[in-house]
């Protein structure tokens, strides 16, 4: 097990990770999710003792990385696939760090195997494309055997048929006991691949809970109404009606209303009695990936500003000054709702700019770069004689 408590890393006067504490188990995939900048490889380097913590402390079985006697043979780690020298073949990468590690030769092909890149396994790795790269990086990370396994974005530029792969190994990994925490930034896949999410956002929990419960709690139904565009009159009449008769009502670019907290022949016996007519009216549910998104809105550093998502709050302004964020049953009726916490039934985002949490800063920019590491983990190292040195997680073809 992974246990972080308190766990907390200042770069001066930026706080990457804030009092973090959560439990890592063993037998289950646990998704670490998060925005870009919000501290997971950070976390994951001072799970891993490459990073000192700045406050609280890290372990995994009860030690710190540091003090587990043959770490790479307890835990493997896959941080970034290009920390490696692009002049070794593949199987002189793995050769190198087994027998740091006191791996036998033997397991080098084994675990080429398992990754499928036997083939080319005499080949330079600086050849190899981003997904070869990704698999040689997840066959270091399993080189020990390691009961305790991290991976930091592991689909990242794989394939279809790759990403297929990698969920199916690390399910695997867990069903045979093992620790296997693996971030991702993509909630839609963690749904398909984890059982337990830890949520993070600028280096502090928001969420740590089942893939099930979290399923439960975040994706309730919700009905979409729409009424004649040309009688803004009949949309404020029927909007007053939900809202009376208990329902949640919020607009959606393109004019139409999200209800939730009715059932829809309901909603539809609300229009007959204020006498709306409705052009439609139709079942949804919010899906993980905009739960996800609702969550951390208020923590993303960086944001493009053609942010699908972020349409859902552009909610039209009416023209007889009719609420603009949404209506609700709920206290602060006419507002829109505070965002810093996940609230059932409620699912579109604030407009943008409408949260105090939200950075005006850069609108894109690089995180400070994190140096590299995969595989066994070797013993720590500063920062600047790690693996690979100083990499981006660019695409260097
Ligand atoms: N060595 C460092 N020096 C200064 N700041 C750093 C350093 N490493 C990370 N940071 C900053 O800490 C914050 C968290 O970065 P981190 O790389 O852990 O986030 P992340 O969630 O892994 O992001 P991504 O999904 O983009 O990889 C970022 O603002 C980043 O710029």
């Amino acid at each position: 097990m992974i246990e972080a408590v308190g766990l907390t890393k200042r770069y001066g006067a930026k706080t990457a990770v804030d009092d973090l504490s959560f439990q890592v188990r063993p037998g289950s995939v646990t998704g670490f999710l998060g925005p870009n900048g919000s501290g997971k490889s950070t976390t994951m380097r001072m799970i891993l003792g490459l990073d000192r913590p700045t406050a609280g402390h890290v372990t995994i079985g009860g030690h710190p990385y540091r003090s587990l006697p043959n770490a790479p043979r307890q835990v493997g780690a896959l941080l970034d696939a290009k920390a490696v020298h692009g002049g070794r073949t593949a199987r002189n990468h793995l050769l190198s760090l087994a027998q740091l590690a006191g791996i036998p030769a033997a397991r080098v092909d084994e675990v080429l195997g398992v990754v499928g890149l036997q083939d080319v396994a005499r080949r330079r790795s600086s050849g190899f494309s981003l997904g070869m790269g990704q698999r040689l990086g997840i066959a270091a990370a399993l080189l020990g055997d390691p009961q305790v396994l991290l991976f930091d974005e592991p689909v990242n530029g794989l394939d279809p048929e790759g990403i297929h792969w990698v969920r199916n190994l690390m399910k695997m990994l867990a069903a045979e006991g093992r620790t296997v925490f693996v971030s991702s930034h993509l909630m839609s896949e963690m749904a398909l691949t984890a059982d337990h999410l830890i949520v993070i956002g600028r280096g502090r929990l928001l969420s740590d809970m089942s893939v099930k419960d979290f399923i439960s709690a975040n994706s309730a139904d919700f009905a979409r109404v729409r009424v004649p565009e040309n009688d803004p009159g009949e949309r404020e009449k029927l909007t007053a009606s939900l809202i009376e008769a208990g329902g949640r009502v919020m607009s959606e670019p393109g004019g139409a209303l999200r209800v939730t907290g009715l059932p829809l022949p309901r909603i539809s016996d609300l229009a007959h009695g204020c006498g709306v007519r409705l052009w439609e009216l139709s079942p949804h549910q919010a899906s993980l990936e905009e739960a996800y998104m609702r969550m951390t809105q208020g923590v993303v550093d960086y944001r493009s500003t053609d942010d699908a998502k972020a349409g859902l709050a552009e909610a039209p302004q009416g023209p007889h000054g009719d609420v603009a964020g949404g209506y609700g049953a709920e206290p602060g009726l006419g507002q829109p709702l505070p965002v810093e916490a996940p609230q059932e039934g409620w699912y579109a985002p604030p407009p943008p700019g409408r949260d105090a949490h939200t950075a005006p800063g850069p609108a894109a920019g690089p995180s400070a770069p994190v140096p590299a590491a995969s595989g066994p983990v070797p013993a720590p190292t500063p920062p600047s004689a790690a693996p690979g040195g100083q990499q981006t997680s660019e695409d260097p073809r």
